[in-house]
């Protein structure tokens, strides 16, 4: 603490910009686009504040142009991983010991970065490595990521500023310490700014990490590294290693200083590393902090009350932005029969609609797939779809990898409400919809609750009251984010904190204090001040 006490900055959610024909930022991203795409770049690791290159390279294609190399990134190899992990050990002292406002301004800087300088860049690179839009880069690798940074270091304080009461005589006061150790952060493809925010929200309480960005979102990856690196981040506070994921996670694994995981992608891979962590157990100086937020198979509802030109929106939009690959996108859809031909209808009048092809064409609505697994796997669940009996192609279900990963945005209706895609998480363009008899709402409630292991996002749509109340009971369960008459997607900062159960994580809320004080192990201390020099109870004198 410095000498003083401070209030930060009240943080505002970042404006989402228009990028509408004309404008400075459109063009400013557009150029940058151009610049990033023809220009290729070398992505070393870095450890200990070093730039490693192993020799031991990857391309990095663009998911819509995957034969056009924009740049190589270094693989590492376990004495790497071993020198990341005593690189982060080494500045933990300091770190964890320069005062907590200082901390705090290293990562205003970097938000304001994000926001002015490197906006374009950041916005760019999301576009390229990750195909997304320019709106849905925006919304993410701007301004989600700007919103972390400055909404945490306000929780950050808040956290700080709580104190216990203390009795006349004696002085109670916590300390909010780092965890003794490292933090272990391994990040998925999709969100520029979850990649950005698991390391940098431990790191901002003063624990040092070793962070393992996606194989498919280092290019992006690389532009945060340069924002910390020019907002102060010191070296060896965060080491950046890319390359096998199993040995990388069984090396971090190991260490006895291994005191924390901030994870977040598939629920099968968190469920594996938290096994591995209880194998581990021995081994470790403290018990580790586990926090993963993990897959969804998240689900609209309408009832028939429902407007079907809101439901459809819904769901053109919470399943198809960003060709679905959000962990909140709706991929199981419950209509009524009574207004579900009028729905449908309306979203393959939207589907019909779409634009589809490189980000660089600001009026394509829809893009590539991260990659070719993706693809093929999506390919083969739109295969057999097309063959099975229960199950009907009502809109897509077309593909073509031969230069991009794209495939169509797909309705599949199934009249099986066990239907493989109304349970399975595919990550993708692809929304399942059963349609139920009006008269079964309440056992198409149980049916949306049981149907599937996740509890990650959800929506129900109605106009009458009673029946949105009896839904919000019914599905307290099975969302940890849950949408009246809203899609299921788009959580803001500071607004919806983000997050689910079941199989779908810990639900520690990304971007709330419930979050930072996952990276924290508080001290309590209490000091009498004037000791006391007799043993008696006052009444036993
Ligand atoms: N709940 C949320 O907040 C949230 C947010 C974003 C994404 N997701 C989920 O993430 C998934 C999509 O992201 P993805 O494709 O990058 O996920 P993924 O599980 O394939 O990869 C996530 C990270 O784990 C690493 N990894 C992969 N296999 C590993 C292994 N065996 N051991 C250790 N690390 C391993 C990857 O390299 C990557 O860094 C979806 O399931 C989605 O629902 C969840
Ligand atoms: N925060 C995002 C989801 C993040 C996961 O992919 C949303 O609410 O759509």
């Amino acid at each position: 603490m410095g000498k003083g006490f401070f209030n930060v900055p009240a943080p505002v959610n970042e404006p989402v910009k228009s990028y509408a024909p004309g404008t400075p930022e459109r063009e400013a991203t557009l150029a940058a686009y151009k610049e990033m795409f023809n220009n290729k770049i070398d992505v070393p690791l870095y450890i200990n504040g070093e730039e490693i290159r192993t020799g031991n390279t990857v391309t990095m294609t663009p998911p819509h142009d995957h034969q056009h190399v924009v740049g190589t990134y270094h693989n590492a190899d376990k004495n790497h991983i071993d020198t990341a992990i005593s690189g982060a050990l080494e500045a933990r002292t300091k770190w964890a010991n320069l005062p907590w406002e200082q901390r705090a301004a290293i990562f205003l800087k970097a938000a304001d970065l994000i926001a002015g300088p490197y906006r374009a860049k950041i916005n760019a690179a999301t576009m390229i490595a990750q195909s997304k839009t320019v709106h849905q880069a925006e919304i993410d690798a701007a301004c989600e990521l700007i919103d972390f940074l400055r909404f945490n270091v306000k929780y950050m304080s808040d956290i700080y500023k709580e104190q216990p009461a203390s009795n006349p005589g004696v002085w109670n006061r916590v300390e909010h310490r780092p965890l003794e150790g490292f933090i272990y952060a391994i990040t998925p493809f999709n969100f520029t700014a979850i990649a950005a925010n698991l390391p940098a929200s431990a790191v901002m309480m003063g624990n040092v990490c070793v962070w393992k960005p996606s194989d498919s979102q280092i290019y992006s990856a690389k532009v945060i590294v340069d924002i910390f690196k020019e907002a102060g981040v010191p070296d060896g506070v965060i080491n950046v290693v890319y390359g096998d994921p199993v040995m990388i996670t069984d090396t971090v694994l190991a260490s006895p200083d291994f005191a924390g995981i901030h994870f977040t992608g598939s629920t099968h891979v968190f469920k594996d590393i938290w096994k591995k962590i209880g194998n581990n157990i021995h081994n470790y100086k403290t018990y580790p902090k586990i926090v993963g937020e993990t897959g969804g198979k998240d689900f609209i509802i309408a009832h028939p009350s429902a407007k079907p030109q809101q439901v459809a929106t819904a769901i053109s939009r919470g399943a198809f932005e960003f060709q679905g690959q959000k962990c909140s996108a709706a991929s199981r859809v419950y209509l009524p029969k009574s207004t579900a031909a009028e729905t449908l209808a309306l979203v393959k009048k939207d589907v019909e609609s779409f634009k589809m092809g490189s980000p660089e064409d600001l009026s394509n609505f829809i893009t590539a797939v991260i990659h070719e697994g993706s693809f093929d796997k999506l390919a083969s669940y739109i295969d057999q779809a097309k063959k099975d009996t229960d199950a009907e192609i009502f809109v897509g279900g077309g593909y073509d990898k031969s230069k991009g990963y794209f495939i169509e945005p797909t309705v599949i209706v199934t009249t099986d409400p066990q239907y493989t895609t109304m349970h399975t998480e595919l990550f993708g363009p692809v929304v399942t919809v059963y349609i139920y008899e009006d008269n079964n709402w309440a056992d198409t409630l149980k049916l949306v609750d049981s149907t599937s292991e996740y509890a990650l996002t959800g929506a129900v749509f109605s106009q009458c009251r009673y029946a949105l109340d009896e839904a919000t009971k019914a599905l307290e369960n099975c969302a940890g984010n849950f949408y009246i008459n809203d899609k299921p997607t788009g959580a803001v900062v500071g607004q919806q904190p983000f997050g689910g159960a079941r199989a779908s994580g810990t639900n520690d809320k990304a971007g709330s204090i419930l979050n930072l004080l996952r990276w924290v192990s508080p001290r309590l201390i209490k000091e009498t001040l004037v000791s006391p020099e007799d043993y008696r109870y006052p009444f036993l004198g």
